[in-house]
């Protein structure tokens, strides 16, 4: 079981990596699987030179050696996906990851031993194959150590460790082999051989990594799935075929992961090409590759940061264009400085979709379908790679050089490469806007109006224990009487259920209440008016919702922090940016599950009662701006709301209501199994008139 996220004892950010690392469980997976990239990279450095070593002088049989390695490490996901996917998703994850380490560990060991370019090809598929079955158990239990909203970090932290650690590799490959030959010229020959050295390093770093992957007992089996816990090989890759094609979004990532790799192979293949056509040579040639690399480690490091208000879906598809652009203008700039640019800038699109990508699979794909869509999802990868790779070049050649007039007597050319990356630029295009259509969850929102929004913003945390339910509206909207409707109707059916308010769920809220509701008070600064609710707001989630979502209670709040953004954001001359900022401070970034926006003209709701406290006294375009910025909200997270026109009749409106919760409903307290106190507590509790909180208690729940 994932260690649960508290904002109470860790109330740092989404996407603070370190916040990450402070998960034991995932910290020591992080350990064993930096180890087992880095001696990825050694091993891939090693065997190359271990083959080229066997081939001696001959440079026909040097290239056939090191492409025959290559290939062999390409090869085997082609065939083995499916299988490995099943076996991740059908062995326990953590001993399949440290039988596959141990394995790799062993196999390299006999590679030196046995000392042949036969058994090293051989070796090399076996590892590879073990590789392809450890790979898909540790991505799929990633999302099991980390609470959801931490997910995209965690997925940050493994992609940079997965890819950066090619550069430790080198340089601790280039180390051993400088030591080695040094101890061998020192010596006057002791028979050190700096390869095999790599090797056992190799070994040795496999080894440590089963080791560290043995203490993380949170690991377990994927979740069995209907009645049949073990289906045949053969019914779970048709049941992952049919899965990754019938889901929208699951085909919608597939689709778009195997284009931008197919964009990126594209690059590879042809850079070469390409730089010698811009007279770059070999330091255009590093140059061009650094920026697609470094672009890449700043996307996946710091996109989701920068976007962090962003819809993943929206995130992932948009850097999928965004690098079919930067192809475009890749292919067409022939000028190495400007596409050295344009270079990170794709990368950096492609860094972001990739990260985004890898989360969204993470999020939403099932436990137990998780190994094999994770499986599905590297042999498309690799398949695309590998055919691209072997097509692109051959495309280049096929299209040839060709010069185009662009008037005034000026020609510009364009060889083969270039051509073939404008054809790949405008098959990413399209595969992002097709990803797009399958994906997007804001349709009608306009992106860049989303963009705009999204900047600095936190993506929000969304209990994933109990439900979380606002109802927000104006004066008088009926948000009391359907609120109490719909705490009454979960608690027929069984469940706890906890109906708060804002302001003055708490006894320290009820002051503040007092404070900013009596027409008393009078004029009092819109920054203190704000402050005064964001603190009723800290209080209420720290003493009252919180624990309740713990327990696994459906909490129902009247009001929450959507008021604070209309009222002080939109109907007080404030910065709507600052009060979210305070209001997502003050509650931790707490977010319901889902709002219910009731929606009613403001002269209506006003005509509904009589007293007039000293919001409701406002003057009417207050009250307009108020309601024009709930819509708003609503609008730009549709996904959250469910808006209602409150002029409908209460039994309507209710049904309504119950019909949108209770697909989203937790499971109930099981009649058997649920301890007494939480059976005792099936009751509808109502906050902010009576029962002053039990802060002690409240300290002593359960983080959830
Ligand atoms: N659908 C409805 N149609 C007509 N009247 C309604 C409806 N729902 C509630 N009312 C009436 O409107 C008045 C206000 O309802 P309620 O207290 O539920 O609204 P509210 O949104 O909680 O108000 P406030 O913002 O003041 O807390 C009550 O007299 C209630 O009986
Ligand atoms: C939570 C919250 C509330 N308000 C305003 C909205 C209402 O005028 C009152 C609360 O009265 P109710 O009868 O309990 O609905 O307070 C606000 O301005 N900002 C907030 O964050």
């Amino acid at each position: 079981m994932a260690e649960p996220f508290d904002p109470l004892t860790d109330p740092a950010p989404a996407h603070d990596l370190r916040a990450v690392l402070r998960i034991r469980a995932f910290r020591r997976l992080w350990i064993g699987f930096g180890l087992s990239s880095l001696g990825d990279w050694i091993g891939l450095l090693a065997l190359t030179a271990m083959a080229k070593s066997f081939a001696g002088d001959d440079y026909q049989l040097a290239n056939f050696a090191i492409g025959g390695v290559l290939f062999l490490r390409v090869l085997p996901a082609l065939v083995m996906g499916p299988v490995a996917g099943w076996i991740a998703d059908r062995l326990d994850r953590r001993w399949t990851m440290i039988v596959g380490d141990m394995l790799r560990a062993a196999l390299f060991v006999t590679i030196p031993i046995v000392h042949t370019l036969t058994w090293l090809l051989v070796a090399t598929v076996l590892i590879e194959i073990v590789s392809l079955i450890w790979g898909p158990a540790k991505d799929a239990s990633v999302p099991n150590l980390v609470p959801r909203h931490r997910l995209e970090a965690a997925n940050q932290i493994s992609l940079i460790t997965t890819y950066g650690s090619a550069l430790p590799a080198a340089a601790l490959f280039t180390a051993i082999t400088l030591l080695a030959n040094n101890v061998e010229r020192a010596t006057g020959g002791l028979g050190v051989n700096s390869i095999d050295l790599a090797v056992y390093l190799n070994a040795a770093t496999f080894a440590i990594s089963g080791l560290a992957i043995m203490s993380v007992a949170e690991i377990g089996k994927a979740a069995a799935s209907g009645p049949e816990k073990h289906p045949t090989l053969w019914r779970t890759m048709v049941e992952g075929w049919s899965f990754v094609t019938g889901t929208p979004v699951v085909r919608g990532l597939v689709v778009g992961i195997s284009g931008a790799f197919a964009a990126g192979a594209v690059v590879i293949g042809l850079g070469r090409t390409y730089v010698e056509d811009l007279h770059a040579g070999d330091p255009g040639y590093g140059l061009l590759f650094g920026a697609v690399f470094g672009g890449l480690a700043l996307g996946m490091g710091f996109a989701p940061r920068l976007f962090s208000g962003l819809s993943r879906r929206r995130l992932f598809a948009a850097g999928l264009v965004g690098a079919g652009i930067g192809l475009t203008g890749l292919a067409l700039i022939q000028q190495i400085e400007i596409a050295t640019m344009i270079a990170i800038c794709l990368g950096f699109c492609a860094g972001a979709s990739w990260v985004c990508g890898y989360t969204l699979l993470g999020l939403e794909v099932p436990d137990e379908v998780r190994g094999r869509t994770f499986a599905f999802v590297q042999s498309a990868v690799r398949t695309v790679l590998a055919v691209t790779l072997a097509i692109a070049p051959f495309a280049a050649g096929a299209i040839g050089r060709h010069s185009f007039s662009i008037g005034g007597g000026k020609t510009v050319t364009y060889n083969g490469a270039a051509i073939t990356m404008l054809i790949a630029a405008v098959l990413a295009v399209v595969i992002g806007l097709l990803a797009w259509r399958q994906m997007d969850d804001r349709p009608g929102v306009p992106f860049l109006r989303d963009l705009r929004r999204s900047f600095g913003k936190t993506p929000g945390m969304y209990p994933t224990q109990g439900l979380f339910i606002a109802l927000e509206g104006g004066e008088g909207a009926g948000k009391s009487t359907q609120s109490t409707a719909l705490a009454g109707w979960l608690t027929e059916q069984g469940y706890e259920v906890l109906l708060t308010r804002e302001p003055g769920a708490t006894e320290f809220g009820q002051q503040l209440r007092q404070i900013v509701l009596d027409p008393a008070t009078g004029d009092i600064s819109h920054r203190a008016e704000a402050l005064l609710y964001a603190a009723d707001k800290a209080e209420h989630v720290d003493a009252v919702i919180l624990p309740a979502l713990r327990r696994g209670a459906v909490v129902i709040t009247d009001r929450y922090v959507d008021s604070a953004l209309a009222y002080q954001g939109s109907g007080r001359d404030l910065d709507q940016a600052d009060v979210e900022r305070v209001n997502r401070w003050a509650t931790a970034d707490l977010r319901p599950n889902l709002t219910i926006l009731l929606d009613l003209a403001p002269a209506v709701g006003h005509g509904r009662f009589q007293r007039r406290d000293r919001i409701e006294a406002e003057p009417a375009e207050f009250h307009e701006r108020v309601r024009r910025a709930f819509l708003e909200l609503a609008a730009a997270e549709p996904q959250h709301y469910l808006v209602l026109d409150a002029g409908t009749d209460r039994e309507t409106l209710a049904a309504l209501i119950q019909a949108r919760v209770a697909p989203m409903l937790p499971p109930k307290p099981d009649d058997d199994a649920a301890p007494a106190a939480a059976k005792a507590a099936a009751d509808v509790r109502v906050r902010g008139e009576q029962e002053p909180v039990d802060k002690e208690r409240a300290g002593q729940e359960q983080p959830w």
